[in-house]
């Protein structure tokens, strides 16, 4: 408790260091360094940073997170894609945010794999490469040989960086915690769960062992498929800090030169890569969520290989439906069912008003139908679906937005490898396969097999409860307490109910009865009808009528207001 004080304190201090030299706004005031900074730093820190205070506003923030570390570089890059809260420009910004973070040096790796290990490094490898293939905000990746002479790479997480993401996450707690009054009032009505989300992604991608085992998954799935390979872990060498991996040889997706010079179509290379995603997400429900064209290598063969399963997203059967029927209602211009299957994938299925958001998505899909196939972007319908989200404030499981995000990195690798790539043409062929799949013979007798074991279970209980509801009422002390929330305000309107009712019956039968005797008897001669005067009758008419007109205009609905 008190070392956990201790460090988000000096935390504390090394953040708003790094925000104090950076400065909050365009020019930092002398006078806020001379208070802020000692003078034996404040020559260094404006003659060594002067090129900080040439960069734009947006620059600078994207400077302090790189320089905050990887917690904050992660969480730009999640919010990255929230147009809804962030300006255009710092969006640009964060992505920008490069994983390559200067490396830190072997001496310290060595330490770290030997201490996994528990044993010197030689005992395991025949070569070490000194200079990291790659090095990220969460680890780095050195090449080696296993004394079986296999080649592998190794991924070895920076020193310290579990305690220094933990501290960080206690911290954005907290400052949520103050902040969420002010977070409210800019939109942002569930910060703490969008935090939450975050840790548990952050603390997946921290432990390598998981990272191994959605490779297996992987492996696993696509055995069959000779176009699309992923490298073997080496489970028994990894742990929750350091993962050994088969080395693979490849070339970034978006080489175009080198998969010419190797004799491959970049077309047919851009078709499998999104075939291959397609299936993660459409057929299996698991996908690699960081398809950056670091991430997709091909060989000299045209296999395609994605490595870093860091971070994978998850569909349940009846979201990955659900998603698709979202696809599957705009290709068919039905906005009813993209409705629908919005709120069958909204984790609270409240969508307060339905008709507003019907209205909107045929807006969307009439955007979209007056486009030309060929002028359709993914990321125009990411950004819109994105925003109908968000307006509506539905909570999605975070895989969707996961998916577009990368269904719109896929769009980009698909445009470098071929000028004509449409990302819609890849997608409409799993529409159908999964509308076949969704009624398949077998997934209808698994509901109703799901269905039948639910009520077999409900009947199997009921002759027991039934007899002992039947003891209880025969012994005379069954008691039923009823608790309905909103109770009062239920009374309250059914009494404003009764009272409407008895009055417009008292009101229809007056005008009937005064009505239709005027005009059935009335003749002007006759200054009294059934003993009471004529003027009288009329003005009971009249007062019935206006009673009316209140009614109606008392139950009048009231209007639909479009939500925010
Ligand atoms: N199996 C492999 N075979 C060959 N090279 C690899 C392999 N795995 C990783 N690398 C190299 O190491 C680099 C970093 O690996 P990886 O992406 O897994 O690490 P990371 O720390 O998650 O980085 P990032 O966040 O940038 O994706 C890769 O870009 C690639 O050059």
């Amino acid at each position: 408790m008190f070392k956990n004080t201790i460090s988000n304190l000096s935390r504390i201090r090394q953040v708003a260091e790094v925000l104090i030299r950076y400065g909050f706004e365009d020019v930092v005031t002398s006078t806020a360094l001379r208070r802020l900074v000692p003078q034996s730093r404040r020559r260094s820190w404006l003659e060594g940073e002067q090129a900080v205070f040439e960069t734009t506003r947006w620059e600078r923030i994207r400077m302090i997170i790189e320089e905050l570390g990887p917690t904050f570089i992660k969480l730009a890059q999640a919010l990255s894609n929230r147009a809804d809260l962030l300006p255009q420009p710092l969006i640009d910004e964060f992505e920008k945010l490069q994983s390559n973070v200067p490396p830190f040096p072997v001496a310290q790796a060595r330490q770290i794999i030997e201490r996994e290990l528990g044993r010197p490094l030689e005992e395991v490898f025949a070569d070490f490469e000194e200079v990291p293939l790659g090095s990220a905000s969460i680890g780095q990746v050195h090449g080696a040989r296993l004394l079986t002479g296999e080649k592998v790479v190794v991924k070895v997480q920076r020193p310290d960086v579990q305690d220094k993401v933990r501290t960080d996450l206690s911290l954005l707690h907290e400052l949520v915690r103050l902040t969420a009054g002010f977070l409210k009032k800019q939109g942002l009505s569930n910060p703490q769960d969008i935090v939450d989300a975050f840790e548990r992604s952050m603390t997946k991608e921290l432990d390598y062992t998981s990272e191994a085992r959605s490779m297996e998954q992987f492996r696993k799935l696509y055995e069959d498929y000779d176009t699309f390979y992923i490298p073997k872990p080496y489970r028994e060498l990894s742990t929750s800090c350091m993962l050994v991996i088969e080395f693979v040889s490849g070339c970034k997706i978006t080489d175009k030169p080198q998969l010419l010079e190797w004799g491959l179509s970049p077309e047919k290379v851009a078709e499998v890569g999104m075939d291959v995603y397609l299936t993660q997400i459409f057929e299996f429900g698991a996908f690699h969520a960081d398809p950056h064209p670091g991430n997709v290598l091909v060989r000299p063969d045209g296999t395609l290989v994605l490595i870093d399963f860091g971070m994978v997203g998850r569909l349940t059967k009846q979201q990955k439906y659900a998603f698709a029927g979202v696809f599957i209602g705009m290709a068919r211009q039905d906005a009813r069912s993209m409705a629908l299957n919005f709120r069958r994938l909204a984790l609270t299925s409240e969508i307060p008003d339905m008709r507003a958001f019907e209205a909107d998505l045929s807006q969307l899909i009439e955007d979209f139908a007056s486009l030309d196939v060929k002028e359709m972007s993914m990321s125009d319908l990411a950004d819109s679906l994105q925003d109908v989200i968000y307006r509506y404030k539905l909570q999605v499981p975070g895989a969707v937005f996961l998916i577009l995000r990368a269904l719109v990195i896929l769009e980009g690798i698909g445009k470098v490898l071929h000028p004509r790539f449409n990302t819609f043409e890849f997608v409409r062929p799993y529409g159908a396969k999964i509308i076949a799949e969704q009624y398949s013979r077998e997934n209808i007798q698994n509901e109703a097999l799901y269905t039948g074991t639910q009520l077999l279970a409900l009947l199997q209980t009921l002759p027991t409860d039934v007899r002992q509801i039947v003891r209880k009422i025969s012994r005379g002390d069954l008691r039923l307490r009823v608790e309905l929330s909103g109770y009062q305000l239920l009374m309250a309107k059914a009494d404003e109910l009764v009272g409407r009712g008895i009055l417009a019956a008292i009101t229809v039968a007056i005008i009937l009865f005064a009505g239709l005797s005027l005009l059935g008897n009335y003749s002007p001669a006759m200054p009294y009808y059934r003993g009471i005067p004529v003027i009288t009758w009329w003005a009971l008419a009249a007062g019935a009528l206006l009673l009316l007109i209140l009614l109606l205009l008392g139950t009048r609905r009231p209007r639909r207001r479009k939500p925010q």
